[in-house]
This record gives C-alpha cells, sequence and structure tokens, in this order.
C-alpha cells in the first residue's frame, strides 16, 4: 500500500466507521484488487472500530492514510497476505491459473486439481479470508490456509511455482466483487472456484454431513481438510441470544428473569443475568432516573447483553427501559449478534403499586421520589414486544414457560 507523505494532516472532518466487510473490500481495493467506495457523503475519512483513520475518500476516489491493524493468524501473515498490485508485478508475464480455496476440498475436488491448472507456469492459491467470524461450523481462514499449503505442496513440481495468497474478502456484501475480477487483479490469466468441480456425489455428502462420524468425514475428505472440517465441528457455538424484559417497577421483570436464567442454565445453555437493580449497583453506578441517565443505562445494557450474545451466551436482562428509542437500539445491536426476544411485562400499574414491595410508590405518590416511572415519568408501552405477559394473570412458573417456548421456538428456527 502506497501512503502519502504526509497522511494524517487535514483529513476531512467528517467520519465513518467502516463495518467489518467494508474494511475488507477497503484492504482489497487499496491494495491493487477491485475499485471500492463507501456509500454516503464525501469527503469522508473512513476509520476503523478504533477510530484510526485508514483512508479518505472524496472526489479523487479513495487514498490510504494509514497502514491497516493486522491480527494474529496464518491468514495475516504477511508473506501470505499480499496486496493484488504486488502478486501482479511478480507473475506479469506467466501463464498464471488462480484457484479460489473457498472451502475444505473434497477429494473430488483435490483429484480433478491438477487438471484445472495444467500448463500454468504459476499457480495462485486464493484463500478468501474474512475479519467477520464464520458461520458455525464452516471453516475459517485460517484452516483454509493450513489446508491450501497442503495443497500447494502436493501440486508444486520443477515446472510449476505455487503460491498461496490470502485475499480481504468480505463474508457477505452487496459490493462483493466477482472472483473472475478479483483473479485478474492478481495477475492470473484464467481462474476457478475449486468448490465448484466439487462431484455431485460429494456435494451430496456435504450436505448431509450432520452427524460428522470420525470414518465419515475422513472418507469424503483428505487428510488436511478432514481435520479442519472435525476442527470447525467442534468449535462450532450454538447462536446467542438476548431475552430482554421490559415493564414497570414491580411488574414482576426481576422474579420472572430470575426462574428464567436459572432454568436455562441448568439446560446447559450458557446464561447471564442482567437485572436492573443489580445493573445499577455495578455497570450504571451513579446514574439517576432522568430521560438521558436511563437511555444510557438500558444502551450500556444492550452492549453487554448482546456481546454474551455474540459469544453464544444467552443474556437474560430485566431493566424498566420505558423508551422506545432505547429499546429500539438494543434490538438492533442484539439482533446483529444473534436472536433477540423483546418480553413486556404488561403487569396493570394498579398492581404494581398495590404490591409496593420496596414501598417507592408509596413515596413517588407522595412526592419524595422525583421522576417515578408511571407516576411522574412516562412508560411507552411497546408496540413491537415478541410476547407481553401480565404477571397478575399468569404465576411465575408460567411465564417462565412462555419466555422459554418462544425463544426455543426463535433458536431452533
Ligand atoms: N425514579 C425511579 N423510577 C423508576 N425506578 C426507580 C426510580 N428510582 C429508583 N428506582 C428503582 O430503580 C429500579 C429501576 O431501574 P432500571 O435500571 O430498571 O430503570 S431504567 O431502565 O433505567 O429506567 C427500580 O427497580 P425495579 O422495581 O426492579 O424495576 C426501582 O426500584
Ligand atoms: N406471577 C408473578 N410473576 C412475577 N412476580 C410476581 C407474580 N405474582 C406476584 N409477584 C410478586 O411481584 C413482585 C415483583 O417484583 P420484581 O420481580 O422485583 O419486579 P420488577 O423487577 O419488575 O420490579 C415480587 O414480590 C413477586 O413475588
Amino acid at each position: 500500500m502506497n501512503l502519502p507523505a504526509h497522511p494524517t494532516k487535514n483529513l476531512p472532518a467528517r467520519t465513518r466507521v467502516l463495518t467489518a466487510d467494508e474494511l475488507d473490500l477497503l484492504e482489497l481495493a487499496l491494495s491493487g484488487g477491485p475499485a471500492w467506495s463507501p456509500e454516503g457523503p464525501t469527503p469522508v475519512t473512513l476509520t476503523d472500530a478504533e477510530n484510526t483513520p485508514l483512508a479518505v475518500a472524496d472526489d479523487d476516489g479513495v487514498r490510504a492514510v494509514k497502514p491497516f491493524a493486522r491480527a494474529a493468524g496464518p491468514h495475516w501473515d504477511p508473506a501470505l497476505r499480499r496486496g493484488a498490485d504486488d502478486v501482479r508485478a511478480e507473475v506479469r508475464g506467466a501463464d498464471v491459473a488462480a484457484v479460489v480455496v473457498a472451502e475444505a476440498p473434497t477429494r473430488s475436488e483435490v483429484t480433478v486439481l491438477p487438471a484445472l491448472t495444467s500448463g500454468a507456469d504459476r499457480v495462485l492459491l486464493l484463500v478468501p479470508a474474512s475479519r467477520r467470524a464464520p458461520a458455525a461450523g464452516a471453516v475459517g481462514a485460517p484452516g483454509l490456509v493450513r489446508v491450501a499449503a497442503d495443497l500447494a505442496d502436493g501440486l508444486r513440481t520443477d515446472a510449476t511455482r505455487v503460491d498461496v495468497v490470502v485475499v480481504p474478502w468480505p463474508a457477505s456484501s452487496p459490493a462483493r466483487p466477482g472472483w473472475a475480477d478479483v483473479a485478474a487483479r492478481y495477475g492470473a490469466t484464467r481462474s476457478v472456484v475449486l468448490a465448484e468441480h466439487r462431484d455431485q456425489a460429494d456435494r451430496e455428502r456435504v450436505g448431509d454431513l450432520g452427524s460428522l462420524w470420525a470414518d465419515e468425514v475422513a472418507d469424503l475428505y483428505p487428510e488436511p481438510s478432514a481435520r479442519e472440517v472435525v476442527r470447525a465441528a467442534r468449535t462450532a457455538r450454538r447462536s446467542g441470544a438476548v431475552v430482554f424484559f421490559t415493564g414497570l417497577s414491580g411488574s414482576g421483570k426481576s422474579t420472572v428473569a430470575r426462574a428464567l436464567a436459572a432454568e436455562l442454565d441448568d439446560e446447559g445453555l450458557h446464561t447471564t443475568l442482567l437485572d436492573g437493580d443489580e445493573v445499577r449497583h455495578h455497570l450504571s453506578k451513579g446514574l439517576g432516573f432522568d430521560k438521558e441517565s436511563r437511555e444510557l443505562n438500558v444502551e450500556r445494557i444492550g452492549y453487554v447483553a448482546s456481546l454474551v450474545a455474540s459469544h453464544g451466551g444467552v443474556a437474560v436482562a430485566a431493566p424498566i427501559a420505558p423508551f422506545a428509542s432505547g429499546r429500539a437500539r438494543v434490538r438492533e445491536h442484539a439482533e446483529a449478534a444473534g436472536t433477540f426476544l423483546l418480553v413486556h411485562v404488561s403487569t396493570p400499574l394498579e398492581v404494581c403499586e398495590a404490591r409496593d414491595r420496596k414501598g417507592l410508590y408509596a413515596k413517588a405518590r407522595r412526592g419524595e421520589i422525583p421522576e417515578f416511572t408511571g407516576i411522574s415519568s412516562p412508560y411507552e408501552v411497546p408496540t413491537d414486544a415478541d410476547l407481553v405477559i401480565d404477571t397478575s394473570q399468569v404465576d411465575v412458573a408460567d411465564a417462565v414457560a412462555q419466555v422459554r417456548a418462544a425463544l426455543v421456538a426463535r433458536l431452533d428456527g
């Protein structure tokens, strides 16, 4: 990547934090791959999630400002993750066959590979590497790099040089270019996607490979692929979830949430309870109950809950969360991480007030607590609840059963 002399001076004030997919597209474009520019107004400074300025997009196109942060793993090895310009310059003049290794190759693909590359002076095994985690059970970039290194060893001859090249590649993006275009940018004179040459029998067997019995895997895949397929299956995480209770003080959120969390934990789902009161003693210590503080509190809960879900856990949160805007932001975050279930505990105010476990309603009525939800501060009734439970009508066990059933339906669906 050629960087200008004083790269970070006079950057546009408008900034845009790129998503993981956009970072992949930008890295590919700046290293000489197909052009890419962000949607939205320009000039703009493009940054990563840590707010490091990486590039500027303006009327002249997109130019680099700082090198990308690198991470660990074989797919970040600079000897393999080479820019398209660099590789193209090196292979110029040769007959170059590019082979895209996007999945662990089966035996039928390995068998057909020499024919696909026959006559080439150079073979580039292009391994797509996304900044996003692979889908559950799929072999990710590190595994594909190891598999490609084995393929290269098997293919190399005195007349044919074979190199593994890691290509930044968004997991899914409408702006993703075609492989033929990408391969040409890396200097290939012809290209194939290896998985498209999987024979029909192998294709069906890969689709049916639910049980992953060791002998079936070994029969279908050559040893290097089999090792990665089993490893990916072993580390596959079940997708996580956020169950978010909302409702008035005393409506029963904590009681139901606590019982639900205990039940899910008992079933082996790793469950984290983020109770409203408890959060305010730790994560949100010192925050008040004005609208801004409540929104901040709910946003923090949503952030932590989404982190839990993104690691395959179940987060059960139970704040009042009285404002639709805050709840919508939580939903947006959580749905990007896994399953989201909004449970409105709709117990009527009169019932909550009659329960008045902590004596807070009485105090609020006497004017001793300002901005008390339902008395002197609003509760915006959700219009997007996935489940509505009135605990003056159903007991705790019933409420837990309803939420559990809704969650299981989502996770399995
Ligand atoms: N002004 C006011 N309004 C509402 N609630 C109040 C207030 N002051 C203190 N409390 C106690 O704080 C608990 C609610 O905190 P939350 O973090 O769930 O509220 S919010 O989501 O930020 O609105 C709530 O606990 P729960 O009864 O468990 O809901 C109350 O005990
Ligand atoms: N069906 C029910 N579900 C949940 N709580 C109930 C139910 N019936 C009575 N309650 C009582 O209502 C109170 C609810 O308090 P809590 O769970 O702390 O509510 P919140 O967290 O919404 O403030 C508890 O004292 C609980 O025992």
